[in-house]
């Protein structure tokens, strides 16, 4: 067999049996826990009397709740504070490697498993959390799970899944300057539809993914959900090796030639058979920004919005216009902006931090914007610090913030009030996402966001270029 893709093989390799249901029970390599999704799963073990099958493979942080102007314990919200107390419970009554407030470790769940080498080619992964896809940037298969499953993982190491089809997705060329990953996946999500991945695990390639680093093919991989794709890849190469080498968890000597053997190995074959194949082409992409209520709903920034009878779902374009109050037609250059977010699994990494910082060096926000630039972890803040880049941000009028999830979905006191606009490097624009009922959420690249910054409305960073 020559003609297989990445996803069969690490399917294939992962079967434990088919069950009676059809469905394929897969071994899961490694299981990532966070404090949102678990405490029910925790108490179902607690419950039938379950331990965890390979607590090895199973690792802990916190980050959706935790506060980002300071890590100090007790929490000041009494509910937060009894959920990372659970966690602290659950980890240690199980025997979980944990890496929580005061790790060197800790920080966003699909920041960390890659940073520290856990994330590996070829591998299955699970977490409760729908951004699991990320760390199919490695080549791996990584499933975004809910909380019974969570459950079923811990107690077996094995999920029953249903298997997807493939789509091969192609961005040729080359990305024009000042275009970044995030234009790339809000382009593929906005031509293909935030449901057009439903049934597909999609296979990012072509010239543009090749020559992207990790981080880069992270942001991508990270928003595959939002298209309705349940797992995002990146097939292995030298990138993906040369990332890994060195890292805690990754193989060592040795051990490391023999995993660059087998991962590349896993690969999709040249000529593999997909079930469907879009090509876009790089040069065409601009920096993308979301107008409306999810994040297919975007226009390239020297765009107009559109008009709802031009687009094939009138309804919820009807819906987002109402939420946000824009008129059709009108340009998203110049939309005001009351707050900018840097963060998220999607960009709060170092080179995100260092696209933004580029922008924002020895310039000012604008008055009245509230701006804040939150890396992804512990270890991204370090490295961002070493470099001087909070330097750069604050003395720019940015707040540095501790690791965390942060206004990206706003389950910690990083909100916004009323009906502020926020130009926001995460993921999510659903109404009430960052939460207020009012707020309006406008996703887009770092460095776009940081643009925005500076001028208090929307512009084109390819001013700064
Ligand atoms: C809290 C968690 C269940 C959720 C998810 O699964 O994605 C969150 O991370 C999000 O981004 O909305
Ligand atoms: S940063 Fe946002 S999208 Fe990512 S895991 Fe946290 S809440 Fe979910």
């Amino acid at each position: 067999m020559s003609e297989r893709t990445l996803y069969d093989k690490v399917w294939d390799a992962h079967t434990v049996t088919t069950l009676p249901t059809g469905q394929t029970q897969l071994f899961i390599g490694l299981h990532l826990v966070h404090e949102v999704t678990t405490p029910q799963a925790f108490d179902m073990m607690r419950e039938r009397g379950l331990s965890i099958a390979y607590p090895q493979r199973t690792f802990a942080t916190a980050d959706h709740i935790v506060p980002t102007d300071t890590h100090a314990r007790p929490f000041a919200d009494d509910q937060a504070e009894a959920m990372m107390a659970a966690l602290e419970k659950n980890v240690s009554d199980f025997g979980i490697e944990f890496y929580g407030l005061g790790s060197d470790r800790q920080g966003i769940v699909h920041v960390i498993g890659p940073q520290l080498g856990l994330t590996q080619p070829g591998m299955t992964l699970a977490c409760g959390d729908s951004h699991t896809s990320t760390h199919g940037a490695f080549g791996t298969l990584a499933f975004g799970i809910g909380t019974t499953q969570v459950r079923d993982v811990l107690s077996t190491q094995t999920l029953s899944m249903d298997r997807l089809n493939v789509r091969r997705i192609n961005v040729n060329g080359s990305l024009p300057l000042g275009v970044h990953a995030k234009d790339v996946i809000l382009t593929i999500i906005r031509t293909l539809g935030v449901g057009g991945g439903k049934g597909y695990a999609y296979e990012y390639g072509g010239a543009v993914l090749d020559r992207m680093n990790m981080e880069e093919r992270m942001t991508v991989c990270n928003m595959s959900i939002e298209g309705g794709a349940l797992v995002g890849y990146v097939n292995p190469d030298q990138t993906t090796f040369d990332y890994l080498m060195g890292r805690q968890f990754a193989p060592k000597g040795e051990a490391f030639d023999r995993g660059v053997a087998y991962w590349r190995a896993m690969a999709s074959d040249p000529d593999a058979a997909y079930d469907d194949v879009v090509d876009l082409d790089g040069s065409a992409i601009e920096p993308t920004v979301t107008w409306g209520i999810n994040p297919g709903q975007a226009v390239g920034v020297l765009e107009n919005l559109p008009r709802p009878e031009e687009l094939q779902d009138p309804k919820i374009v009807e819906r987002a216009y109402e939420h946000m109050g824009w008129t059709p037609g009108a340009p998203i250059l110049g939309t005001s902006i009351d707050v900018a977010f840097i963060g998220s699994c999607t960009n709060s990494r170092f080179s995100d931090l260092v696209a933004a910082a580029r922008v924002a060096k020895g310039r000012q926000v604008s008055a009245g914007v509230r701006a804040l630039v939150v890396p992804g972890s512990v270890e991204v803040k370090k490295q961002a610090e070493a470099a001087g880049l909070d330097r750069v941000f604050t003395e720019a009028g940015f707040q540095w913030r501790e690791a965390g999830c942060s206004m990206c979905l706003a389950m910690n006191p990083d909100k916004l009030n009323g009906r502020e606009v926020c130009a926001s490097s995460s993921n999510r624009n659903f109404i009430g996402r960052q939460g207020s009922p009012g707020g309006r959420t406008l996703l887009m690249s770092p460095a776009m966001v940081a643009a925005a910054a500076l001028n208090g409305k929307v512009v084109d960073v390819r001013e700064y270029n």
